[in-house]
């Protein structure tokens, strides 16, 4: 098989054995983890368990102390094809000092996208523009980010992960503090995106509204995998309805 040719068959994420170690603690430990593609797989498990250390580590954010995992059949290191990936991590990064307003941040989810042969088009522009009409902030684009509540930036997040449109999504707890209306939209989405064929990765401490949505879970406990869950894909009905 040519390394295209596996990249195109290798699935999302494929952790095997993986440990992580920070300040010198042993934070995940025993790892082994294949995301296929069209999973929609919940990481769930108690405050301090090591949900978001998993993902980061999936992506390559944090490296692992051994074992190996590869996105797309390729090591972080050596993976180049970050369009294929949407990550809402759980906080806007600090600005750096730099306003931006709702419409930088969403927009810079296309920057994976483009090149100096291929600067913003009108494509990137409409893929923005629906983004932030799926989070529902068309009507505060214009605004700082960092000045909107926490649950709001949640959403610029959510919103700058789709305008990417990527293959995967992962998302760490996309759902903590947003009120009622916006998780359900938020599972509306997710349902799109399933439906689409998309894979995600949701971190979570409950699953509310996307609970239909799921087809796989991972436990984790102190650092371990503790229980593991898996059905069969939940056919998609309409909105709020599964068949
Ligand atoms: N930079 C760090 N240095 C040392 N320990 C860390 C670091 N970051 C996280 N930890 C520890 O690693 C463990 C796992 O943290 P992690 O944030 O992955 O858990 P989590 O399951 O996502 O929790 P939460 O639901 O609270 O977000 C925790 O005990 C945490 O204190």
């Amino acid at each position: 098989m040519t390394s295209s040719s596996h990249a195109q068959t290798a699935p999302p994420f494929a952790m095997s054995g993986g440990h992580v170690r920070l300040d010198g603690r042993e934070v995940l430990r025993d790892i082994d983890l294949t995301v296929e593609a069209g999973d929609v797989l919940a990481v769930l498990g108690p405050n301090g368990a090591g949900k978001s250390t998993l993902v980061k580590a999936l992506l390559g954010l944090l490296p692992l102390a051994s074992g190996r995992t590869e996105i797309f059949g390729r090591t972080p290191a050596r993976f180049r094809d970050w369009r294929r990936v949407g990550y809402v991590p759980q906080r806007l990064p600090a600005g750096g000092g730099v306003p931006a307003t709702v419409r930088e941040v969403v927009a810079s989810g296309r920057i994976a996208r483009q090149s100096r042969w291929r600067p913003s088009s009108a494509a990137d522009r409409d893929a923005v523009r629906r983004a932030l009409e799926t989070v529902g902030l068309a009507g505060r684009a214009r605004d700082s980010a960092h000045l909107l509540s926490g649950g709001q930036q949640r959403r610029v997040l959510i919103a700058r992960a789709l305008a990417g449109e990527p293959d995967v999504f992962v998302m760490d707890e996309p759902t903590a503090g947003v009120d009622a209306a916006s998780q359900d939209a938020l599972a509306g989405t997710l349902r799109d995106l399933a439906a689409a064929g998309r894979t995600v990765v949701l971190v979570a401490h409950e699953l509310g509204p996307v609970e239909p949505l799921i087809n796989r879970t991972l436990v984790l406990g102190h650092g371990r995998v503790t229980g593991e869950t898996r059905r069969a894909p939940v056919p998609l009905g309409p909105l709020g309805h599964t068949a």
